[in-house]
Protein backbone atom coordinates (compact mmCIF):
# COMPACT_ATOMS: atom_id res chain seq x y z
CA UNK A 1 0.00 0.00 0.00
CA UNK A 2 1.37 3.25 -0.52
CA UNK A 3 2.02 4.54 2.77
CA UNK A 4 2.98 7.75 2.46
CA UNK A 5 -0.52 8.76 0.86
CA UNK A 6 -2.10 7.84 3.95
CA UNK A 7 -2.30 9.94 7.57
CA UNK A 8 -2.70 7.98 11.03
CA UNK A 9 -5.65 9.32 11.43
CA UNK A 10 -7.16 6.22 13.62
CA UNK A 11 -6.77 6.76 17.17
CA UNK A 12 -6.36 3.31 19.99
CA UNK A 13 -8.16 4.04 23.20
CA UNK A 14 -7.20 1.02 24.27
CA UNK A 15 -4.20 -0.55 26.75
CA UNK A 16 -2.43 -2.53 24.92
CA UNK A 17 -2.68 -6.27 24.84
CA UNK A 18 0.32 -9.29 24.23
CA UNK A 19 1.12 -9.28 20.95
CA UNK A 20 -1.48 -6.50 19.88
CA UNK A 21 1.07 -4.24 18.80
CA UNK A 22 1.85 -6.40 15.54
CA UNK A 23 -1.79 -6.23 14.43
CA UNK A 24 -2.19 -2.55 14.97
CA UNK A 25 0.55 -1.59 13.25
CA UNK A 26 0.34 2.30 12.40
CA UNK A 27 0.13 1.00 8.66
CA UNK A 28 -2.95 -1.52 9.28
CA UNK A 29 -4.43 1.26 11.14
CA UNK A 30 -4.05 3.82 8.42
CA UNK A 31 -5.76 0.96 5.69
CA UNK A 32 -8.44 1.28 8.07
CA UNK A 33 -8.60 4.61 8.39
CA UNK A 34 -8.79 5.11 5.14
CA UNK A 35 -11.47 2.50 4.59
CA UNK A 36 -14.02 4.48 7.27
CA UNK A 37 -13.02 8.04 5.51
CA UNK A 38 -14.16 6.35 1.82
CA UNK A 39 -16.93 4.46 3.16
CA UNK A 40 -17.80 5.66 7.08
CA UNK A 41 -20.28 7.84 5.30
CA UNK A 42 -22.48 5.29 3.49
CA UNK A 43 -22.85 3.00 5.91
CA UNK A 44 -24.07 5.36 8.53
CA UNK A 45 -26.84 6.55 5.71
CA UNK A 46 -27.71 2.54 5.50
CA UNK A 47 -28.37 2.28 8.83
CA UNK A 48 -30.59 5.33 8.78
CA UNK A 49 -32.22 3.88 6.01
CA UNK A 50 -32.60 0.25 7.51
CA UNK A 51 -34.19 1.98 10.86
CA UNK A 52 -36.80 3.85 7.73
CA UNK A 53 -37.35 0.79 6.24
CA UNK A 54 -38.26 -1.02 9.71
CA UNK A 55 -40.84 1.98 10.50
CA UNK A 56 -42.55 1.57 7.02
CA UNK A 57 -42.47 -2.42 6.75
CA UNK A 58 -44.12 -1.87 10.60
CA UNK A 59 -46.74 0.76 9.44
CA UNK A 60 -47.66 -1.60 7.25
CA UNK A 61 -46.77 -1.18 3.58
CA UNK A 62 -45.93 -4.26 2.00
CA UNK A 63 -42.89 -6.35 1.19
CA UNK A 64 -41.98 -7.86 -2.49
CA UNK A 65 -39.92 -8.40 -4.82
CA UNK A 66 -38.93 -4.79 -6.06
CA UNK A 67 -39.90 -3.65 -9.20
CA UNK A 68 -37.06 -1.82 -10.29
CA UNK A 69 -35.04 -4.85 -10.49
CA UNK A 70 -37.42 -7.13 -12.35
CA UNK A 71 -34.59 -7.10 -15.33
CA UNK A 72 -31.74 -7.93 -13.04
CA UNK A 73 -34.16 -11.43 -11.93
CA UNK A 74 -35.28 -12.03 -15.44
CA UNK A 75 -31.57 -11.78 -17.24
CA UNK A 76 -30.38 -15.63 -17.28
CA UNK A 77 -26.99 -13.99 -18.38
CA UNK A 78 -25.02 -13.77 -15.67
CA UNK A 79 -23.37 -15.28 -13.03
CA UNK A 80 -21.18 -14.63 -9.99
CA UNK A 81 -17.40 -15.47 -10.54
CA UNK A 82 -16.24 -19.17 -10.93
CA UNK A 83 -15.15 -21.15 -7.36
CA UNK A 84 -12.03 -19.50 -6.20
CA UNK A 85 -9.39 -21.94 -4.84
CA UNK A 86 -10.45 -23.51 -1.33
CA UNK A 87 -14.40 -22.54 -1.96
CA UNK A 88 -15.73 -25.06 -4.46
CA UNK A 89 -16.34 -27.99 -2.49
CA UNK A 90 -17.46 -26.65 0.79
CA UNK A 91 -19.67 -30.07 1.73
CA UNK A 92 -18.72 -29.01 5.52
CA UNK A 93 -18.51 -26.06 6.84
CA UNK A 94 -17.96 -25.05 10.92
CA UNK A 95 -18.44 -22.42 12.01
CA UNK A 96 -16.67 -21.00 15.90
CA UNK A 97 -15.73 -17.89 17.24
CA UNK A 98 -11.52 -17.24 16.14
CA UNK A 99 -10.53 -17.84 20.17
CA UNK A 100 -6.94 -19.89 20.01
CA UNK A 101 -8.49 -23.16 21.17
CA UNK A 102 -11.39 -23.12 18.82
CA UNK A 103 -8.97 -21.94 15.62
CA UNK A 104 -6.90 -25.08 16.71
CA UNK A 105 -9.67 -27.48 16.78
CA UNK A 106 -11.51 -26.31 13.78
CA UNK A 107 -8.78 -26.16 11.84
CA UNK A 108 -7.85 -29.89 12.73
CA UNK A 109 -11.43 -30.47 12.53
CA UNK A 110 -11.81 -31.79 8.70
CA UNK A 111 -14.47 -29.54 7.97
CA UNK A 112 -13.46 -28.43 4.35
CA UNK A 113 -14.48 -24.36 5.49
CA UNK A 114 -13.72 -22.90 8.97
CA UNK A 115 -15.63 -19.59 9.28
CA UNK A 116 -13.88 -17.37 11.90
CA UNK A 117 -16.79 -15.75 13.11
CA UNK A 118 -16.59 -12.63 14.65
CA UNK A 119 -20.10 -11.80 14.75
CA UNK A 120 -22.51 -13.99 16.39
CA UNK A 121 -20.39 -16.04 18.01
CA UNK A 122 -17.78 -13.73 19.77
CA UNK A 123 -18.65 -11.13 22.20
CA UNK A 124 -16.45 -8.15 21.20
CA UNK A 125 -13.93 -7.16 23.99
CA UNK A 126 -11.08 -5.58 22.51
CA UNK A 127 -9.25 -8.92 23.37
CA UNK A 128 -11.39 -11.28 22.10
CA UNK A 129 -11.42 -8.93 18.48
CA UNK A 130 -7.54 -8.30 18.48
CA UNK A 131 -6.30 -11.76 20.43
CA UNK A 132 -8.62 -12.88 17.11
CA UNK A 133 -7.11 -11.05 14.58
CA UNK A 134 -3.10 -12.67 16.35
CA UNK A 135 -4.70 -16.11 16.10
CA UNK A 136 -5.55 -15.90 12.37
CA UNK A 137 -2.30 -14.33 11.57
CA UNK A 138 -0.52 -17.17 13.64
CA UNK A 139 -3.30 -20.13 11.62
CA UNK A 140 -1.74 -18.67 8.55
CA UNK A 141 1.98 -18.82 9.37
CA UNK A 142 1.32 -22.32 10.93
CA UNK A 143 1.94 -21.02 14.45
CA UNK A 144 -1.02 -22.98 15.92
CA UNK A 145 0.49 -26.15 16.74
CA UNK A 146 -2.99 -28.43 15.86
CA UNK A 147 -1.24 -31.47 16.45
CA UNK A 148 -0.89 -30.99 20.64
CA UNK A 149 -4.24 -32.00 21.23
CA UNK A 150 -4.51 -35.76 20.86
CA UNK A 151 -2.98 -38.87 19.46
CA UNK A 152 -4.06 -38.00 16.13
CA UNK A 153 -1.27 -35.48 15.36
CA UNK A 154 -0.32 -36.00 12.09
CA UNK A 155 -3.93 -36.36 10.76
CA UNK A 156 -4.85 -33.11 12.53
CA UNK A 157 -2.16 -31.34 11.10
CA UNK A 158 -3.04 -32.84 7.29
CA UNK A 159 -6.84 -31.38 7.78
CA UNK A 160 -5.36 -28.19 8.81
CA UNK A 161 -3.43 -27.76 5.79
CA UNK A 162 -7.00 -28.47 3.55
CA UNK A 163 -8.83 -26.21 5.78
CA UNK A 164 -10.17 -23.37 3.87
CA UNK A 165 -10.18 -19.86 6.09
CA UNK A 166 -13.19 -17.80 5.99
CA UNK A 167 -13.48 -15.10 8.22
CA UNK A 168 -16.94 -12.94 9.16
CA UNK A 169 -16.49 -9.58 10.53
CA UNK A 170 -18.92 -7.51 12.91
CA UNK A 171 -22.43 -6.55 10.84
CA UNK A 172 -22.84 -3.01 9.63
CA UNK A 173 -24.87 -1.90 12.93
CA UNK A 174 -22.24 -1.73 15.09
CA UNK A 175 -18.77 0.12 16.43
CA UNK A 176 -15.55 -0.29 17.37
CA UNK A 177 -15.55 1.93 20.37
CA UNK A 178 -11.85 1.30 20.72
CA UNK A 179 -10.51 2.77 17.77
CA UNK A 180 -11.88 6.35 16.57
CA UNK A 181 -11.43 8.19 13.43
CA UNK A 182 -12.16 12.10 13.36
CA UNK A 183 -12.66 11.08 17.29
CA UNK A 184 -16.01 8.64 16.12
CA UNK A 185 -15.68 4.77 16.75
CA UNK A 186 -14.63 3.05 13.51
CA UNK A 187 -17.65 0.94 11.83
CA UNK A 188 -16.73 -2.94 13.40
CA UNK A 189 -16.93 -4.36 10.27
CA UNK A 190 -14.20 -2.24 8.30
CA UNK A 191 -12.32 -3.14 11.58
CA UNK A 192 -12.59 -6.89 11.58
CA UNK A 193 -12.12 -6.82 7.95
CA UNK A 194 -9.69 -4.14 7.11
CA UNK A 195 -7.37 -5.79 9.79
CA UNK A 196 -7.90 -8.86 8.46
CA UNK A 197 -6.98 -8.01 4.83
CA UNK A 198 -4.53 -6.27 6.05
CA UNK A 199 -2.56 -8.73 7.40
CA UNK A 200 -4.02 -11.87 5.50
CA UNK A 201 -4.81 -10.87 2.64
CA UNK A 202 -1.81 -11.58 0.48
CA UNK A 203 -0.73 -15.03 2.70
CA UNK A 204 -3.80 -16.02 1.99
CA UNK A 205 -3.20 -15.72 -1.76
CA UNK A 206 0.44 -16.99 -1.69
CA UNK A 207 -0.61 -19.79 0.33
CA UNK A 208 -2.79 -20.70 -2.63
CA UNK A 209 -6.28 -19.47 -1.49
CA UNK A 210 -7.76 -16.46 -1.10
CA UNK A 211 -8.59 -13.53 1.95
CA UNK A 212 -12.76 -14.91 2.33
CA UNK A 213 -15.47 -13.50 4.17
CA UNK A 214 -19.43 -13.99 5.05
CA UNK A 215 -20.89 -10.85 5.89
CA UNK A 216 -23.64 -11.04 8.35
CA UNK A 217 -27.06 -9.22 8.40
CA UNK A 218 -26.50 -7.76 4.89
CA UNK A 219 -30.37 -6.36 4.58
CA UNK A 220 -30.82 -5.26 0.94
CA UNK A 221 -28.61 -5.18 -2.00
CA UNK A 222 -27.66 -1.47 -1.10
CA UNK A 223 -25.65 -2.99 1.58
CA UNK A 224 -24.31 -5.74 -0.67
CA UNK A 225 -23.74 -2.91 -3.11
CA UNK A 226 -21.68 -1.33 -0.06
CA UNK A 227 -19.64 -4.08 1.03
CA UNK A 228 -18.48 -4.58 -3.17
CA UNK A 229 -17.06 -1.26 -3.26
CA UNK A 230 -15.26 -1.74 0.24
CA UNK A 231 -13.57 -4.70 -1.61
CA UNK A 232 -12.90 -2.78 -4.59
CA UNK A 233 -11.44 0.25 -2.98
CA UNK A 234 -9.24 -2.36 -0.31
CA UNK A 235 -7.81 -4.38 -3.16
CA UNK A 236 -7.05 -1.27 -5.36
CA UNK A 237 -4.98 0.05 -2.13
CA UNK A 238 -3.03 -3.13 -0.98
CA UNK A 239 -2.67 -3.70 -4.65
CA UNK A 240 -4.50 -7.28 -4.59
CA UNK A 241 -6.04 -7.99 -8.21
CA UNK A 242 -9.85 -6.80 -8.62
CA UNK A 243 -11.88 -10.27 -7.33
CA UNK A 244 -9.36 -11.77 -4.93
CA UNK A 245 -12.03 -11.26 -2.28
CA UNK A 246 -14.47 -13.69 -2.28
CA UNK A 247 -17.78 -13.45 -0.16
CA UNK A 248 -20.65 -15.41 1.13
CA UNK A 249 -23.62 -13.89 2.73
CA UNK A 250 -26.08 -15.71 4.79
CA UNK A 251 -29.60 -14.87 4.05
CA UNK A 252 -30.55 -13.52 7.77
CA UNK A 253 -33.36 -10.81 7.63
CA UNK A 254 -36.09 -10.96 5.74
CA UNK A 255 -35.91 -8.20 3.60
CA UNK A 256 -32.65 -9.71 2.40
CA UNK A 257 -34.85 -13.09 1.27
CA UNK A 258 -36.69 -10.79 -1.73
CA UNK A 259 -33.04 -9.21 -2.18
CA UNK A 260 -30.84 -12.57 -2.69
CA UNK A 261 -30.57 -12.11 -6.97
CA UNK A 262 -29.80 -8.75 -6.09
CA UNK A 263 -27.46 -9.12 -3.60
CA UNK A 264 -25.93 -12.07 -5.52
CA UNK A 265 -25.55 -9.53 -8.81
CA UNK A 266 -23.84 -6.70 -6.35
CA UNK A 267 -21.31 -8.86 -5.61
CA UNK A 268 -20.84 -10.92 -8.51
CA UNK A 269 -17.66 -10.48 -9.12
CA UNK A 270 -16.90 -11.29 -5.74
CA UNK A 271 -19.90 -13.71 -4.84
CA UNK A 272 -19.20 -17.32 -3.28
CA UNK A 273 -22.85 -17.79 -2.53
CA UNK A 274 -25.28 -17.58 0.20
CA UNK A 275 -26.27 -19.43 3.19
CA UNK A 276 -29.50 -19.98 5.15
CA UNK A 277 -28.95 -18.36 8.51
CA UNK A 278 -32.20 -20.02 10.09
CA UNK A 279 -31.74 -18.37 13.43
CA UNK A 280 -31.44 -14.95 12.65
CA UNK A 281 -34.17 -15.39 9.81
CA UNK A 282 -36.60 -16.12 12.56
CA UNK A 283 -35.65 -13.44 14.72
CA UNK A 284 -35.89 -10.91 11.68
CA UNK A 285 -39.27 -12.01 11.09
CA UNK A 286 -40.04 -11.13 14.60
CA UNK A 287 -38.15 -7.72 14.76
CA UNK A 288 -39.83 -7.05 11.06
CA UNK A 289 -43.46 -8.19 11.99
CA UNK A 290 -43.31 -8.66 15.34
CA UNK A 291 -46.86 -6.26 15.56
CA UNK A 292 -48.82 -8.50 13.01
CA UNK A 293 -50.99 -11.39 14.52
CA UNK A 294 -50.64 -13.17 11.06
CA UNK A 295 -46.45 -13.37 12.49
CA UNK A 296 -47.00 -15.07 15.74
CA UNK A 297 -44.31 -17.56 16.09
CA UNK A 298 -45.10 -20.45 18.19
CA UNK A 299 -42.60 -22.18 20.63
CA UNK A 300 -38.90 -21.71 19.28
CA UNK A 301 -38.42 -25.86 19.35
CA UNK A 302 -41.84 -25.74 17.34
CA UNK A 303 -40.17 -24.07 14.66
CA UNK A 304 -38.35 -26.68 12.08
CA UNK A 305 -36.52 -26.34 8.76
CA UNK A 306 -39.38 -27.93 7.29
CA UNK A 307 -42.24 -25.16 7.94
CA UNK A 308 -43.55 -24.25 4.75
CA UNK A 309 -42.40 -20.48 4.98
CA UNK A 310 -38.84 -21.74 6.05
CA UNK A 311 -38.89 -24.66 3.05
CA UNK A 312 -40.02 -21.25 0.88
CA UNK A 313 -37.32 -19.76 2.03
CA UNK A 314 -34.70 -22.25 1.72
CA UNK A 315 -35.90 -23.36 -2.10
CA UNK A 316 -35.12 -20.18 -3.21
CA UNK A 317 -32.46 -19.73 -1.39
CA UNK A 318 -30.58 -23.24 -3.35
CA UNK A 319 -32.43 -21.69 -7.10
CA UNK A 320 -31.30 -18.55 -6.74
CA UNK A 321 -27.49 -19.11 -6.12
CA UNK A 322 -27.54 -22.32 -8.76
CA UNK A 323 -29.09 -20.58 -11.31
CA UNK A 324 -26.02 -17.91 -10.82
CA UNK A 325 -23.16 -20.20 -10.79
CA UNK A 326 -22.93 -19.73 -6.59
CA UNK A 327 -23.06 -21.82 -3.42
CA UNK A 328 -26.02 -22.53 -1.49
CA UNK A 329 -24.50 -23.51 1.90
CA UNK A 330 -27.05 -24.72 4.65
CA UNK A 331 -27.62 -23.44 8.09
CA UNK A 332 -25.86 -24.54 11.43
CA UNK A 333 -28.21 -26.94 13.58
CA UNK A 334 -28.61 -26.00 16.97
CA UNK A 335 -27.79 -29.61 18.63
CA UNK A 336 -23.80 -30.22 19.78
CA UNK A 337 -22.38 -33.75 21.16
CA UNK A 338 -23.48 -34.64 24.53
CA UNK A 339 -21.60 -36.75 27.17
CA UNK A 340 -24.30 -38.89 27.78
CA UNK A 341 -24.35 -41.61 25.28
CA UNK A 342 -28.44 -41.42 24.80
CA UNK A 343 -28.53 -37.43 24.26
CA UNK A 344 -25.50 -38.19 22.06
CA UNK A 345 -27.47 -40.50 19.72
CA UNK A 346 -30.07 -38.21 19.75
CA UNK A 347 -28.66 -34.90 18.99
CA UNK A 348 -26.57 -37.05 15.67
CA UNK A 349 -29.92 -37.84 14.45
CA UNK A 350 -31.42 -34.59 15.20
CA UNK A 351 -28.49 -33.06 12.48
CA UNK A 352 -28.34 -35.82 10.03
CA UNK A 353 -32.02 -35.76 9.52
CA UNK A 354 -31.11 -31.77 9.05
CA UNK A 355 -28.56 -32.15 6.76
CA UNK A 356 -30.41 -34.72 4.81
CA UNK A 357 -33.31 -32.50 3.80
CA UNK A 358 -30.60 -29.69 3.17
CA UNK A 359 -28.84 -32.11 0.98
CA UNK A 360 -31.95 -33.43 -0.70
CA UNK A 361 -33.13 -29.71 -1.31
CA UNK A 362 -30.13 -29.19 -3.40
CA UNK A 363 -27.56 -27.30 -1.30
CA UNK A 364 -24.02 -27.43 -1.38
CA UNK A 365 -22.79 -27.82 2.22
CA UNK A 366 -23.92 -28.25 5.83
CA UNK A 367 -22.55 -25.80 8.50
CA UNK A 368 -22.16 -27.33 12.19
CA UNK A 369 -21.17 -25.90 15.22
CA UNK A 370 -18.78 -28.62 16.87
CA UNK A 371 -16.28 -30.64 15.68
CA UNK A 372 -18.27 -33.70 16.27
CA UNK A 373 -21.11 -32.86 13.79
CA UNK A 374 -18.53 -32.75 11.02
CA UNK A 375 -18.52 -36.51 10.02
CA UNK A 376 -22.43 -37.04 10.22
CA UNK A 377 -22.41 -33.45 7.68
CA UNK A 378 -19.93 -35.18 5.47
CA UNK A 379 -21.15 -38.38 5.02
CA UNK A 380 -24.85 -37.29 4.42
CA UNK A 381 -22.92 -34.79 1.74
CA UNK A 382 -20.80 -37.36 -0.30
CA UNK A 383 -24.07 -39.27 -0.12
CA UNK A 384 -25.34 -37.21 -2.17
CA UNK A 385 -22.36 -35.68 -4.00
CA UNK A 386 -20.34 -38.75 -4.08
CA UNK A 387 -17.10 -37.44 -6.48
CA UNK A 388 -18.63 -34.15 -7.32
CA UNK A 389 -17.56 -30.52 -5.52
CA UNK A 390 -21.20 -28.94 -5.28
CA UNK A 391 -24.27 -29.87 -6.98
CA UNK A 392 -24.70 -26.05 -8.49
CA UNK A 393 -26.10 -27.67 -11.52
CA UNK A 394 -29.20 -28.93 -10.22
CA UNK A 395 -30.90 -25.00 -11.11
CA UNK A 396 -33.79 -26.79 -9.29
CA UNK A 397 -36.45 -25.44 -12.18
CA UNK A 398 -39.25 -26.62 -9.93
CA UNK A 399 -39.18 -24.07 -7.55
CA UNK A 400 -41.39 -21.09 -8.04
CA UNK A 401 -41.69 -19.33 -4.27
CA UNK A 402 -44.18 -16.11 -4.45
CA UNK A 403 -44.03 -13.17 -1.62
CA UNK A 404 -46.73 -14.82 0.13
CA UNK A 405 -44.57 -17.95 0.01
CA UNK A 406 -42.26 -16.25 2.01
CA UNK A 407 -44.49 -14.82 4.39
CA UNK A 408 -46.90 -17.23 5.57
CA UNK A 409 -45.94 -17.79 9.16
CA UNK A 410 -49.56 -18.22 9.90
CA UNK A 411 -49.79 -21.96 8.83
CA UNK A 412 -47.94 -23.04 11.57
CA UNK A 413 -49.14 -20.27 14.33
CA UNK A 414 -49.70 -22.53 17.49
CA UNK A 415 -50.18 -20.73 20.94
CA UNK A 416 -46.60 -20.60 22.98
CA UNK A 417 -46.08 -23.40 26.07
CA UNK A 418 -44.90 -22.37 29.77
CA UNK A 419 -42.34 -24.15 29.26
CA UNK A 420 -41.57 -22.20 25.57
CA UNK A 421 -41.45 -19.09 27.79
CA UNK A 422 -39.33 -20.34 30.59
CA UNK A 423 -36.97 -21.88 27.96
CA UNK A 424 -36.49 -18.36 25.97
CA UNK A 425 -36.38 -16.33 29.29
CA UNK A 426 -33.29 -18.85 30.52
CA UNK A 427 -31.79 -18.78 27.19
CA UNK A 428 -31.35 -15.36 26.81
CA UNK A 429 -30.27 -14.81 30.19
CA UNK A 430 -27.58 -17.41 30.02
CA UNK A 431 -26.66 -16.20 27.33
CA UNK A 432 -26.47 -12.33 28.23
CA UNK A 433 -24.62 -13.47 31.24
CA UNK A 434 -21.83 -15.60 29.19
CA UNK A 435 -21.64 -12.63 26.96
CA UNK A 436 -20.88 -10.14 29.11
CA UNK A 437 -18.29 -11.98 30.50
CA UNK A 438 -16.91 -12.26 26.99
CA UNK A 439 -18.11 -15.68 25.89
CA UNK A 440 -20.16 -15.45 22.23
CA UNK A 441 -20.71 -19.06 22.21
CA UNK A 442 -22.07 -21.22 25.07
CA UNK A 443 -24.18 -24.82 25.21
CA UNK A 444 -27.03 -24.57 26.71
CA UNK A 445 -28.55 -28.08 27.85
CA UNK A 446 -27.30 -29.84 24.68
CA UNK A 447 -27.65 -27.33 22.33
CA UNK A 448 -25.73 -24.27 21.67
CA UNK A 449 -26.28 -20.68 21.89
CA UNK A 450 -24.95 -17.92 20.09
CA UNK A 451 -25.96 -14.28 19.66
CA UNK A 452 -29.06 -15.33 17.09
CA UNK A 453 -30.03 -17.75 19.59
CA UNK A 454 -29.89 -14.92 22.06
CA UNK A 455 -31.61 -12.70 19.25
CA UNK A 456 -35.07 -14.78 18.89
CA UNK A 457 -35.18 -15.97 22.35
CA UNK A 458 -35.93 -12.15 23.60
CA UNK A 459 -38.01 -11.13 20.50
CA UNK A 460 -40.23 -13.84 21.01
CA UNK A 461 -41.13 -12.99 24.74
CA UNK A 462 -41.09 -9.49 23.54
CA UNK A 463 -43.50 -10.73 21.01
CA UNK A 464 -46.01 -12.71 22.93
CA UNK A 465 -46.37 -10.09 25.92
CA UNK A 466 -47.14 -8.05 23.19
CA UNK A 467 -50.30 -9.68 21.71
CA UNK A 468 -50.86 -11.12 25.51
CA UNK A 469 -50.28 -14.51 24.23
CA UNK A 470 -47.85 -14.55 27.55
CA UNK A 471 -49.10 -12.35 30.75
CA UNK A 472 -46.38 -9.58 32.19
CA UNK A 473 -46.76 -11.25 35.18
CA UNK A 474 -46.12 -14.51 34.69
CA UNK A 475 -43.05 -13.34 32.52
CA UNK A 476 -41.76 -11.22 35.45
CA UNK A 477 -42.16 -14.60 37.84
CA UNK A 478 -39.91 -16.41 35.33
CA UNK A 479 -37.60 -13.78 35.10
CA UNK A 480 -37.65 -13.95 38.82
CA UNK A 481 -37.06 -17.44 39.09
CA UNK A 482 -34.74 -18.24 36.44
CA UNK A 483 -32.17 -14.80 37.31
CA UNK A 484 -32.27 -16.70 41.22
CA UNK A 485 -31.21 -20.15 39.53
CA UNK A 486 -28.84 -18.39 37.07
CA UNK A 487 -26.48 -16.73 40.22
CA UNK A 488 -27.61 -20.29 42.30
CA UNK A 489 -25.74 -21.85 39.49
CA UNK A 490 -23.39 -19.47 38.71
CA UNK A 491 -21.95 -17.19 41.76
CA UNK A 492 -20.00 -15.33 39.37
CA UNK A 493 -23.34 -14.38 37.01
CA UNK A 494 -23.86 -10.72 36.59
CA UNK A 495 -27.22 -11.29 38.02
CA UNK A 496 -28.16 -7.58 38.22
CA UNK A 497 -26.52 -6.23 35.05
CA UNK A 498 -28.41 -9.50 33.06
CA UNK A 499 -31.69 -8.75 34.36
CA UNK A 500 -31.58 -4.99 33.71
CA UNK A 501 -30.28 -5.74 30.05
CA UNK A 502 -33.36 -8.27 29.83
CA UNK A 503 -35.37 -5.87 30.90
CA UNK A 504 -34.27 -3.30 28.33
CA UNK A 505 -34.46 -5.40 25.52
CA UNK A 506 -37.06 -7.90 25.72
CA UNK A 507 -39.91 -5.35 28.00
CA UNK A 508 -39.89 -2.34 26.52
CA UNK A 509 -42.99 -0.87 24.12
CA UNK A 510 -40.95 -1.44 21.19
CA UNK A 511 -38.04 -4.51 20.16
CA UNK A 512 -34.61 -2.59 20.04
CA UNK A 513 -33.39 -4.01 16.43
CA UNK A 514 -30.13 -5.96 18.59
CA UNK A 515 -29.08 -6.27 21.58
CA UNK A 516 -25.96 -6.06 21.38
CA UNK A 517 -25.27 -1.95 20.50
CA UNK A 518 -26.58 -1.55 24.12
CA UNK A 519 -24.66 -4.50 25.88
CA UNK A 520 -21.32 -3.96 24.12
CA UNK A 521 -21.77 0.37 25.31
CA UNK A 522 -22.15 -0.03 28.18
CA UNK A 523 -20.10 -3.56 29.46
CA UNK A 524 -17.52 -4.74 27.07
CA UNK A 525 -16.15 -0.77 26.54
CA UNK A 526 -12.86 -0.43 28.57
CA UNK A 527 -11.43 2.98 27.11
CA UNK A 528 -7.47 3.71 28.13
CA UNK A 529 -5.77 6.66 27.46
CA UNK A 530 -5.17 7.15 23.66
CA UNK A 531 -1.85 5.64 22.52
CA UNK A 532 -1.54 8.03 18.90
C1 LIG B 1 -24.03 -21.02 10.93
C2 LIG B 1 -23.82 -20.21 12.08
O1 LIG B 1 -23.86 -19.06 11.92
S1 LIG B 1 -23.46 -20.83 13.58
C3 LIG B 1 -23.25 -19.35 14.44
C4 LIG B 1 -22.16 -19.32 15.32
N1 LIG B 1 -22.20 -20.33 16.33
C5 LIG B 1 -21.08 -20.96 16.62
O2 LIG B 1 -20.10 -20.64 16.03
C6 LIG B 1 -21.09 -22.01 17.67
C7 LIG B 1 -19.74 -22.68 17.74
N2 LIG B 1 -19.72 -23.72 18.76
C8 LIG B 1 -19.14 -23.53 19.95
O3 LIG B 1 -18.66 -22.46 20.25
C9 LIG B 1 -19.06 -24.71 20.88
O4 LIG B 1 -19.30 -25.89 20.19
C10 LIG B 1 -20.01 -24.70 22.09
C11 LIG B 1 -19.75 -23.45 22.92
C12 LIG B 1 -21.45 -24.69 21.62
C13 LIG B 1 -19.72 -25.94 22.92
O5 LIG B 1 -18.37 -25.89 23.27
P1 LIG B 1 -17.72 -26.83 24.38
O6 LIG B 1 -18.57 -26.81 25.59
O7 LIG B 1 -16.30 -26.47 24.51
O8 LIG B 1 -17.90 -28.24 23.71
P2 LIG B 1 -17.04 -29.52 23.97
O9 LIG B 1 -16.52 -29.54 25.37
O10 LIG B 1 -17.86 -30.65 23.51
O11 LIG B 1 -15.83 -29.33 22.96
C14 LIG B 1 -14.94 -30.38 22.66
C15 LIG B 1 -13.81 -29.84 21.85
O12 LIG B 1 -14.32 -29.36 20.61
C16 LIG B 1 -13.87 -28.05 20.38
N3 LIG B 1 -14.93 -27.29 19.73
C17 LIG B 1 -16.22 -27.17 20.10
N4 LIG B 1 -16.89 -26.41 19.22
C18 LIG B 1 -15.99 -26.05 18.27
C19 LIG B 1 -16.10 -25.29 17.09
N5 LIG B 1 -17.26 -24.74 16.70
N6 LIG B 1 -15.00 -25.14 16.33
C20 LIG B 1 -13.83 -25.71 16.72
N7 LIG B 1 -13.68 -26.44 17.81
C21 LIG B 1 -14.75 -26.61 18.59
C22 LIG B 1 -13.55 -27.48 21.71
O13 LIG B 1 -12.49 -26.55 21.52
C23 LIG B 1 -13.14 -28.66 22.53
O14 LIG B 1 -11.77 -28.85 22.37
P3 LIG B 1 -10.87 -29.44 23.55
O15 LIG B 1 -11.30 -30.84 23.70
O16 LIG B 1 -9.52 -29.27 23.00
O17 LIG B 1 -11.11 -28.60 24.74
O1 LIG C 1 -26.08 -18.14 11.57
C1 LIG C 1 -26.79 -19.09 11.73
C2 LIG C 1 -28.19 -18.96 12.00
O2 LIG C 1 -28.89 -19.95 11.86
O3 LIG C 1 -28.60 -17.83 12.31
MG1 LIG D 1 -26.20 -16.38 12.32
Amino acid sequence: MPTSALTRSVRVLAAPGERHDEILTPEALDFVGHLTAEFGGRRRELMTERRRQALRLAAGAPLDFPLVTSAVRADPTWHVAPPAPGLADRRVEITGPPDRRTTRDALASGAHVWTADFADATAPTWANVIDGQVNLLDALARRIDVTSHDGEGDRRAERARRTTIVVRPRGWHLDEEHLRYDDSPVPAALVDFGLYLFHCGQRQLDAGHGPYFHLPEVANRYEARLWNDVFVGAQDLLGIPRGTIRATVPVETVTAAFEMEEILHELRDHGAGLQASRWNYLFSLVKTFGHRTDFRLPDRAGVTMTAPFLRAYTDLLVRTCHRRGAHAIGGSAAQVPSADPAAHQAALATVRLDKEVEAEAGFDGGCVAHPGLVPVCREVFDGVLADRPHQIERTRDDVAVTAGDLLAVRRISTPPTPEGLRANITAALRYFDAWLRGAGTVPLDGVLADAATAEIARAQVWQWLRHRLVDRETVLRMLDEESASLGAQYPWAAVEEVRALFERTCLGIELPASFTPDAYSRHLVRHAQARA
